[in-house]
């Protein structure tokens, strides 16, 4: 479990980070969202131990990072590929990392099985494309088979077989009860991919919640569909619900659910050819959470003003 407890930063004036509390759990993808400058590298660098809080704190299994004792063997993070020397065999690079933190030899092999480059394990780094440099970061990660991971922006680079490879690796690793962290500008992969969601703009949490219940907290509607020309949508206002018109003898219906729009439609012998629940995307809510964050963030600060 990674615990927060009103962990900020500042640099000079700016707040990176601005009194987070929060609690990543085990046995969930917990996804880390923001618009850009929101806090969410810094966040992860705080738990991390690569920069300290100028308040609060961030506990892993209730010690800061710096006091764990075998660091890799408890909590795993993949943050830049590209940070590897390229002269470097990966094979080399794991064998380096697994001394170095006394991990067994043979986990080496193993990682480099479970990421696909079983085959590339000799090559090296330099000539590896930025999705394979990414699975290597991901092997990394895994070395130590720690309770905890952390992957910011994990499908960076990888094609589409590699985009559905690590949304499975991550499904299984948060389904064995570790503590699973991504964070990621992709709103559908997000959405696929985290059980649950912490929100950040101007390095505050605006929203900790389940993916599920934040995008149904959106709204959504109904799209009802008719043949011809029918009474349907004053019957439907007539019973409290909201009505816009779409393309192709469409409505979108908000206020009643699909069943009471069927027992509307039946009692006066109108036929449906299509009643389709739409929840709105994670994208939509999002934007709806950030959104008076940003248009405060471009207004200009009084300092820059003068
Ligand atoms: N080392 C630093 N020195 C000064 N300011 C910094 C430093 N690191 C981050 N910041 C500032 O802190 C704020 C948060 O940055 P951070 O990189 O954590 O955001 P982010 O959500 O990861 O953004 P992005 O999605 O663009 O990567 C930004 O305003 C950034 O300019």
């Amino acid at each position: 479990m990674i615990e927060a407890d009103e962990l900020s930063k500042t640099y000079g004036r700016r707040h990176a980070v601005d009194h987070l509390t929060f609690s990543i759990l085990p046995g969930r993808v917990t996804g880390l969202l923001g618009p850009n400058g929101a806090g969410k590298s810094t966040t992860i660098r705080l738990i991390l131990g690569l920069d300290s809080p100028t308040h609060g704190h961030v506990r892993i299994d209730g010690r800061p990072y710096r006091g764990l004792d075998r660091p890799l063997r408890q909590i795993g993070a993949l943050l830049d590929a590209n940070a590897v020397h390229g002269g470097r065999r990966a094979r080399d690079h794991l064998r380096w990392l697994a001394q170095t933190n006394d991990i067994p030899r043979g986990r080496v092999a193993e990682v480099l099985r479970v990421t696909g480059l079983a085959d590339v394990g000799h090559r090296r780094v330099g000539g590896f494309s930025l999705g394979m440099k990414q699975r290597l970061g991901i092997a990394a990660a895994l070395l130590g088979d720690p309770e905890i991971l952390i992957f910011d922006e994990p499908v960076n680079g990888l094609d589409p077989d590699g985009v559905h490879w690590i949304r499975g690796l991550i499904r299984s690793l948060a389904a064995e009860g570790r503590t699973v962290l991504i964070s990621s500008h992709l709103m559908s992969e997000m959405q696929l991919a985290a059980d649950h969601v912490l929100i950040l703009a101007r390095g505050r949490l605006l929203s900790d919640s389940g993916m599920a219940e934040l995008v149904r907290s959106g709204g959504g509607d109904v799209l009802v569909r008719t043949i011809g020309d029918t009474p349907l949508a004053a019957l439907l206002t007539a019973c409290g619900a909201t009505v816009a018109p779409e393309p192709g003898q469409g409505l979108a219906v908000t206020g009643l659910d699909p069943g009471e729009i069927a027992a509307v439609a039946a009692t006066h012998g109108i036929a449906l050819v299509e009643l389709t629940p739409r929840a709105p995307s994670l994208e939509e809510v999002f934007r709806r959470i950030t959104d008076p964050e940003l248009q405060y963030r471009a207004e200009p600060h009084r300092e820059d003003a003068r």
